[in-house]
């Protein structure tokens, strides 16, 4: 740990705006020093001393692109709180809900916290990403953006003054020092979770009943790690009371990690996967299922979602983080169940993550059959023909070197995926094949370009090979392509095929054209509006 070292600051040209006049008045009100310096040229924004003073500072569009923290949402009425005697308290749809129903829209929640290696790619306040890790699929990140290091703490960033003001506010203005002192060694992200409930309550700023919710309304097997306390966790914990310089007692503060550890779910982001993690203490009660019939999703054409700033959304679009989806339609009275694994691996990873995250062994039907079918298939693995591993390498080889401008490599993607099309019935019946070789690589090279040329229908269909295709029983080991992401780039596909959600989009609105003759592609094949809506 070190000493804080503040970021000189110097002078910007653009004018203020009222958002960042606004904004500046909320730092001055609560710490008046600059916070927020340009990553990109190492120019500091000017700070609210400046602002009075009546200097230009760097101007931002009067949208405000951030939503409001909350500790939670309400339950919608779909749905009732039930105890059973083996999960505890669950969800329970209280009448019938349609696959197409979104069927919960939550906000953004203040306890949260970005996994420590997206902190430099990721808006600390509205979770806006600067980089794809999917290339190709425009709208999917702010490349075109800076982020601005905080120069308090130089840990966290921000896409505008407006973010930053919020954020500082809501919760930064308690952690920033606290980040500053930390060199190396930043802490992991459930322990910065925690550090902020901490922070919120010994400042009174944590409404009670959410605190009793914390303390009292969640399950956190006390039985378990108070029997056997891991000593890295009390350490850890123990950092967090001396930091903060916390009243709470230690043994608080430890069942206070457990209550995070235990309710936690993945921040989610569309297309990038998981950013970190949050509790939202309605959603908390939702129990596990490996054939989960809902699942939070983070639409990327909301502006709330960090992505497509431009696209001027509404003030409820704002302030919704994920909306819950439902998978299929769901009968009144049915447990609806999230996924606390990822589905597509294998039963005894799963497993694994049930028992060692959550202290439940999965009992669903699917973990039963799957584990049948281990024992039935596992000495009968295939291994990879060379053929199949030569065809592949050059397959794959092919994906990576598409060149030319977009209708030469539009041609050539054709003719790579048509190969690819041709020759993989051969493999059918051999799943290992799908995730031993380069079946994960090849689906998603194909996936990501058909996005990038419009050809959305063989995106889809590449995208749906490898969710469905691959049997997570079947592979006991390794399994490349185990990635919800997946799941997400196909609910895009779906959206743009269906046009859902692209009325708002207007930086990267697809071609129609290409729309309708995805669509007509689709329907020669036999495949329907009504079947797309269905397995949206
Ligand atoms: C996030 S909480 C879910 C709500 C919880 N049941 C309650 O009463 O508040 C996670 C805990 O619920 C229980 N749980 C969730 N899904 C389960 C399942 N499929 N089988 C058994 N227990 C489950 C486990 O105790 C797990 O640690």
């Amino acid at each position: 740990m070190a000493e804080s070292s503040q970021s000189p600051s110097d002078e910007s040209t653009s004018t203020i705006d009222p958002v960042t006049a606004l904004a500046n008045m909320h730092i001055s009100d609560s710490q008046n020093r600059d916070i927020v310096k340009d990553e990109g040229n190492g120019r500091a924004m000017e700070d609210s001393r400046t602002a009075k003073e009546g200097k230009k500072i760097e101007k931002f569009d009067g949208i405000s692109h951030c939503s409001p923290v909350e500790a939670g949402g309400s339950l919608p009425d779909t749905m009732e709180v039930r105890a059973d005697p083996v999960k505890g308290e669950g969800l329970f749809a209280k009448r019938d809900i349609s696959v197409s129903e979104p069927i919960w829209a939550l906000p953004y929640s203040i306890f949260m916290a970005l996994e420590t290696e997206k902190l430099s790619s990721t808006c600390y306040s509205c979770l806006a990403v600067i980089s794809s890790h999917i290339p190709h699929i425009k709208g999917t990140a702010r490349e075109d953006m800076n982020l601005k290091s905080c120069t308090g703490c130089s840990q966290v960033k921000f896409c505008n003054k407006d973010c930053q003001a919020k954020a500082w506010k809501a919760y930064h203005k308690l952690e920033c020092k606290i980040f500053s002192l930390y060199r190396e060694n930043f802490p992991p992200m459930v322990i910065r979770a925690v550090m902020r409930v901490v922070l919120l309550k010994d400042k009174g700023l944590l409404p009670k009943e959410h605190w009793e919710i914390l303390m009292n309304d969640l399950v956190c097997h006390e039985h378990v790690w108070k029997t056997a306390p891991p000593n890295n966790i009390t350490a850890m914990v123990r950092d967090i009371k001396i930091v903060t310089k916390s009243k709470l007692s230690l043994e608080t503060l430890i069942k206070l990690f457990w209550v995070m550890r235990t309710n936690s779910i993945e921040l989610p982001t569309s297309v990038h996967g998981g950013i970190g993690t949050m509790l939202d203490p309605v959603f908390a009660k939702l129990n596990h299922s490996c054939v989960a019939n809902v699942m939070l999703y983070r639409p990327w054409h909301t502006s709330a979602s960090g992505w497509n700033l431009d696209s001027n959304p509404s003030a409820e679009q704002r302030g919704t983080f994920a909306t819950v989806i439902p998978l299929r339609d769901i009968k009144a009275g049915e447990e609806l169940t999230i996924f606390y694994s990822d589905p597509t691996s294998s039963v005894s990873e799963r497993n694994l993550k049930h028992m060692d995250n959550y202290y439940f062994e999965c009992t669903c039907p699917r973990c039963a059959d799957d584990m049948k079918a281990i024992s039935e298939i596992e000495d009968s693995m295939p291994i990879v023909s060379a053929e199949h591993e030569s065809w592949s390498e050059r397959v794959l080889q092919q994906l990576e070197n598409l060149q030319g401008g977009k209708e030469e490599a539009l041609l050539a993607y054709n003719k790579v995926s048509e190969d690819w099309e041709r020759n993989l019935p051969k493999y059918l019946d051999y799943p290992a094949l799908y995730t031993a070789s380069h079946f994960d690589q090849i689906s998603l090279h194909l996936a990501v370009n058909g996005l990038h040329f419009g050809a959305f229908d063989k995106t889809l269909i590449n995208l749906l090979r490898s969710y469905f295709l691959i049997y997570p029983a079947r592979l006991t080991g390794r399994h490349n392509y185990s990635n919800i992401h997946v799941m997400f780039v196909m609910l895009e596909t779906f959206d743009i095929l269906l046009a859902i959600n692209c009325k708002d989009k207007r930086v990267d609105e697809p071609d129609q054209d290409d729309i309708k003759q995805s669509l007509r592609r689709l329907s020669k094949s036999g495949v329907g509006k009504e079947t797309l809506v269905y397995w949206r």
